[in-house]
């Protein structure tokens, strides 16, 4: 039987072929309580200025400043205080010559007023019955006043749209009145995991057999990367029921995951599946490692993402393929993952003719980002995951790394993200 012979493409004209399909973002409306962690489908704009009156940023008395003016420690100025007001009371009361409104943080200025005393400077004592109070410092116009449009000014854009909602776009929200908010529908990733050796997770181990691990791995990816995984199931390596199954789960979903079985294996059934499907093979080999066997198929502008089934090789293929048309239909302008540089820390003898993404932790030391390997770097490799927040780039060639040099890192946990990677 002759083997097929797959073309190795680098891993910047295979990440352009997925761009190039044109699956956009949609919006959905979303109860603000429902919205942190979501994705903004429209930029955030002021609907009113912040505050939308002059207010007093302290507890104290609400003056005019021109009757300040001859305040001092040998000459102290005396108010009567016409008016007590909280937040969310306006005053009534035209504040006229010498007087004085008792006024609480975050209550209105009232008319007449363009300065706060704070109670710490101001002496209050009655007189016949009356409140008073005086001072024995002068203020200027706006001493002690939070103006109309300090913080925001109607019309602005604050936040653009593909932002993650964070705690204080909660905030901006709900100052602006965005009862509903326009987020990214999220995209529902199908997901399969193909292999007659897997177990379920409740399953004793046997011989020949392994846990099925990368289902839970990539549903957290996809989640990570702000999906919704549509989980299948696992599927054993049998053509006609992989057929079926995959060609009925592109009638839910619009992106379909699959890992193991894209090699060029006896029990590699994906390649078949995607000719039998009539799909367009966008590449079935690119020059990276891990996950050189990676294979993405377009059907109907839907794309079968054919991730390896090495654990390792299936990670990266995901980060590097399936993460960024996801993140375009949350509507970020920088869907890949965010390239920065680092120094290695340890040596990296090893020689590949492939670019390497190897699993590492990156952290900050003395100032500056550092990386290092998070464990083992062989594509079967199970436990490296665990402490990789970055992949680290090592461009193909014939000699190693050594500690000291700078290297480019992709961080995995990054809210940023890249416009083009490579
Ligand atoms: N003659 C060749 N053999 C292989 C080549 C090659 O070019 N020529 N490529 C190797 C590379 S590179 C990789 S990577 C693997 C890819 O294999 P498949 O994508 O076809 O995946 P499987 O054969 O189904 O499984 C590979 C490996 O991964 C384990 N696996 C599969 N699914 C899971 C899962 N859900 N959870 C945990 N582990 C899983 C599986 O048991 C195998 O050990 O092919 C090389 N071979
Ligand atoms: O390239 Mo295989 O995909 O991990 O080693
Ligand atoms: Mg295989």
């Amino acid at each position: 039987m002759l083997l097929e012979r797959r073309k190795p493409i680098p891993i910047g004209e295979a990440v352009k072929r997925i761009m190039e399909n044109p699956l956009q973002g949609v919006t959905e409306y979303v109860s603000i309580n429902e919205s942190y962690g979501r994705y903004l489908s429209e930029d955030l704009i002021a609907t009113s200025d912040v505050p939308h009156f002059n207010r007093a940023p302290y507890d104290g008395f609400a003056v005019k400043s021109s009757d300040t003016s001859d305040a001092s420690p040998t000459n102290p100025v005396e108010f009567e205080v016409i008016d007590h007001i909280g937040a969310g009371m306006v005053s009534a009361k035209v504040v006229g010559h010498k007087q004085a409104v008792r006024i609480m943080t975050g209550a209105m200025m009232p008319v007449g007023t363009d300065a706060v005393v704070m109670f710490e400077v101001a002496k209050d004592y009655e007189k016949n019955g009356l409140p008073y109070m005086s001072i024995k410092r002068s203020f200027k116009k706006g001493d002690n006043v939070s103006f109309i449009g300090e913080d925001a000014k109607e019309g602005q854009i604050l936040v653009k749209k593909g932002s993650l909602i964070n705690p204080g776009i909660q905030a901006m929200l709900a100052t602006f009145g965005y009862q509903h908010v326009p987020v990214a529908k999220r995209p529902r990733v199908g997901l399969f995991a193909t292999g007659t050796e897997l177990l379920e997770v409740k399953e004793e181990l046997v011989p020949g057999k392994i846990r099925n691990s990368n289902s839970l791995m990539i549903a957290a990816q996809i989640e990570r990367a702000g999906g919704i995984v549509h989980y299948f199931g696992k599927l054993a390596d049998e053509f006609d029921p992989c057929y079926e199954a995959v060609k009925n789960a592109l009638n839910e979903v619009d992106l379909l995951i699959t890992t193991g079985g894209v090699s060029v294996g006896d029990f590699d059934y994906l390649p078949a599946i995607y000719e039998k499907l009539g799909a367009e093979v966008l590449f079935n080999k690119v020059s990276m490692r891990p996950g050189s066997v990676t294979t993405v198929a377009q059907y109907n502008e839907k794309i079968l993402f054919g991730l390896s089934g090495n654990p390792s090789a299936c990670y990266v293929g995901f980060e590097l393929f399936a993460r960024p048309i996801i993140r375009r239909q949350l509507f970020s302008k920088k869907p890949h993952l965010r390239k920065e540089k680092a120094q290695l820390v340890v040596d990296f003898p090893k020689a590949n003719p492939f670019t390497r993404f190897v699993r590492s932790e990156t952290f900050i030391a003395d100032g500056r980002l550092k990386v290092t390997p998070s464990g083992l770097d062989k594509s079967n490799i199970i436990m490296s995951l665990a402490g990789a927040n970055s992949l680290m780039i090592l461009p193909g060639g014939t000699r190693g790394f050594t500690a000291g040099c700078e290297v480019e890192v992709l961080l995995l946990e990054d809210q940023v993200g890249c416009e083009w990677p490579w």
